[in-house]
């Protein structure tokens, strides 16, 4: 007999038409996902934790013994693209908003990489909106409105770009729709609203439900979401196989299990995508208790040239392109504005030059963050592609990676500047008074800066002050440093703040800062403690001293159901 799970508590607060997203029915699939996979999540989680501790005690990072036999198996492939992801040179990405989406849909982009996680702050209107957004988008109902311009906006392009979701990662919890007063894993949440909503839609609309999955770490957690997506085909009676998530290979761990992770979603594979940003935070956070050569220098210094990188991009071009999958290239920071050409002129030559070495190493597509660069990345790839749709006929037989290369220890050239380390500050500091007013994407410096940005930022922050490092200047980074210079830019920012509010976001952002940056442990994420202490609706808004509890990013384990997977 299996058990029925408990209906979930929306525990945020229903604004207009949440109701059309929250409706009985999608809740009661959410339980199934989370009754059938929450426990997993939490052990997953747990061994994230232990595997770090490890690391910071010493032992190696390298490929895994026992699964030796899924890399040296040169039989199996992954599913073949499915519709909509065949040519996918130039993808764009951004928030779910009703302008952004249209603009997006309306860019000339192959996909739209549909953004729940680095460039979302994620708000319950956010996310709740993101997903009405998106199923108006899919019924081509949705308009919008600028009430400050009055331009109206709909979706006027004849092939939109290929709708592909990112649901929140693994680590964050979805505080607004309770189980026995349990947080939904935010993950289920995304994935689960978007699927039971649009699945069919997608496949009447001859394209399907796609997804890009970000944060693994491992490819046990590549299984886990294999697992999801066949239970929740099986609930709604839609083909297996006909979902298809690329997978962000953003964490250093992640690199040294792509080809299992190719393989435990090989049904469900739509390629790996090459995540810059957070792969750096995941290189510092994985060494940021061991120091010496593991230290990077400063941010700016971090290019895709640089040895770890490159090494480890032409090992993700290599291992997909074995297996039959898609490559996608990342992100470069530069966007253009509106307001000076000559900086648009410095974005489009600095994103070409990105795109033209991404394409020319096998890449199949890759990543802009806004529509003035769609054009400059898709001729990058046309150049190389010529009439083929991709370039998954290029085999990389050269690439040969060891762990040494990924890893590089002391081969990243640069040094640990002041600058660098005011840039960390300042980049952080405004981008989370961004993100506490529920903005997850800003134009800083003209530069694009996410979640990540902030990630890597005070990860170095917090490795620099741990190792006493000294800069090319000749300070040591220590506290009081730290401290002092937080202060200057934040009554920098104060000075700049016009209302109440944005003097309360400055000293949010701070206080995020110093806790993700300053303090003795080094949290895993800043996420789930900004997202606790600053997004969620205010009745259910900590305001006092936060617990473990409050901040674990398993919560309580649940009961393990696995007999309930497919009821
Ligand atoms: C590390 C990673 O995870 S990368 C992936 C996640 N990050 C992202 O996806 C960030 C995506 N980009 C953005 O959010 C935006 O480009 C920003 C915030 C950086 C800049 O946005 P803006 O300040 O609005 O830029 P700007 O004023 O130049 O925009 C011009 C127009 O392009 C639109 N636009 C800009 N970026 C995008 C985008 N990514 N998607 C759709 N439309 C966009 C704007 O809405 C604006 O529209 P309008 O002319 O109708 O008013
Ligand atoms: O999500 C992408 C990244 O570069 O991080
Ligand atoms: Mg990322």
């Amino acid at each position: 007999m299996f058990s029925t799970p408990k209906a979930p508590r929306i525990k945020g607060t229903m604004h207009p038409r949440f109701d059309e997203i929250l409706t009985p029915e999608a809740l009661a699939f959410l339980a199934k996902l989370d009754g059938a996979h929450a426990g997993r999540r939490a052990e997953l989680l747990a061994a994230r934790r232990e595997r770090s501790k490890r690391v910071w005690a010493g032992e190696k990072v390298d490929f895994l013994a026992d699964t030796r036999s899924v890399r040296e198996d040169k039989s199996w492939k992954v599913a073949p693209p499915a519709p909509g992801l065949v040519d996918r040179r130039c993808e764009i990405t951004g928030p779910p908003t009703p302008k952004m989406s249209i603009n997006a849909l309306n860019s000339g982009a192959k996909v739209w990489m549909a953004d729940f996680e680095d460039s979302l702050a994620p708000s319950w209107r956010n996310v709740i909106d993101g997903q009405l957004n998106l199923r108006d988008a899919i019924r081509g109902h949705l308009e919008f409105t600028d009430e400050a311009s009055g331009k109206e906006y709909r979706v006027t392009a004849e092939t939109p770009p290929t709708i592909v979701v990112r649901p929140r990662g693994w680590r964050l919890c979805e505080k607004h729709i309770t189980i026995d007063g349990r947080p939904l894993p935010a993950a289920l949440v995304d994935f689960g609203l978007f699927f039971f909503h649009n699945a069919q839609q997608l496949i009447d609309n001859g394209a399907g439900p796609y997804f890009y999955l970000p944060k693994l770490e491992s490819h046990l957690e590549a299984r886990l979401w294999n697992d999801v997506f066949t239970q929740a085909q099986a609930l709604l009676g839609i083909p297996q196989g006909t979902i298809r998530a690329t997978v962000l290979i953003e964490t250093l761990p992640a690199a040294f299990e792509m080809e299992e992770i190719l393989y435990e979603l090989r049904d469900h594979s739509s390629g790996l995508n090459a995540g810059r940003w957070d792969y750096i935070f995941s290189y510092i956070k994985t060494f940021a208790y061991n120091g010496g050569d593991y230290v990077l220098p400063d941010r700016s210094s971090i290019t895709m040239t640089t040895p770890m990188m490159r090494a480890y991009t032409e090992l993700l071009v290599s291992t997909c392109h074995r297996r039959g999958a898609h490559a996608i290239g990342g992100m470069a920071a530069f966007v253009p504005s509106r307001a000076d050409q000559s900086v648009t002129e410095q974005a489009l030559a600095k994103v070409k030059a990105d795109k033209e070495r991404e394409a020319a190493d096998g890449f199949d597509g890759s990543w802009v963050a806004h529509p003035g660069l769609v054009a400059t990345c898709t001729q990058a790839f046309d150049a190389v592609l010529g009439d083929r749709p991709n370039q998954l006929d290029k085999q990389r037989d050269d690439v040969h990676v060891t762990a040494a290369d990924l890893i590089a220890a002391g081969a990243t050239p640069g040094k640990v500047t002041l600058e660098g380390l005011k840039t960390n500050i300042s980049v952080s500091l405004r981008y989370l008074a961004a993100w506490v007013n529920e903005q997850g994407a800003v134009a800083i410096d003209n530069l694009m800066e996410d979640a990540a940005t902030v990630e890597i930022s005070r990860t170095q922050i917090w490795q620099w002050l741990h190792h006493k490092v000294r800069l090319s200047e000749g300070l040591v980074v220590t506290p009081d440093l730290v401290n002092e210079l937080v202060k200057h830019e934040v009554d920098a920012l104060h000075a700049q703040a016009t209302d109440e509010r944005s003097h309360r976001h400055v000293d949010e952002a701070r206080d995020v800062f110093v806790e993700s940056a300053m303090g003795e442990d080094l949290p895993a994420f800043f996420t789930p403690y900004a997202y606790v202490r600053y997004l969620i609706d205010r009745p259910l808004q900590l305001r006092g001293p936060i617990s473990k509890d409050d901040l674990r990013m398993s919560e309580k384990v649940p009961p393990r159901e696995p007999q309930a997977a497919h009821n």
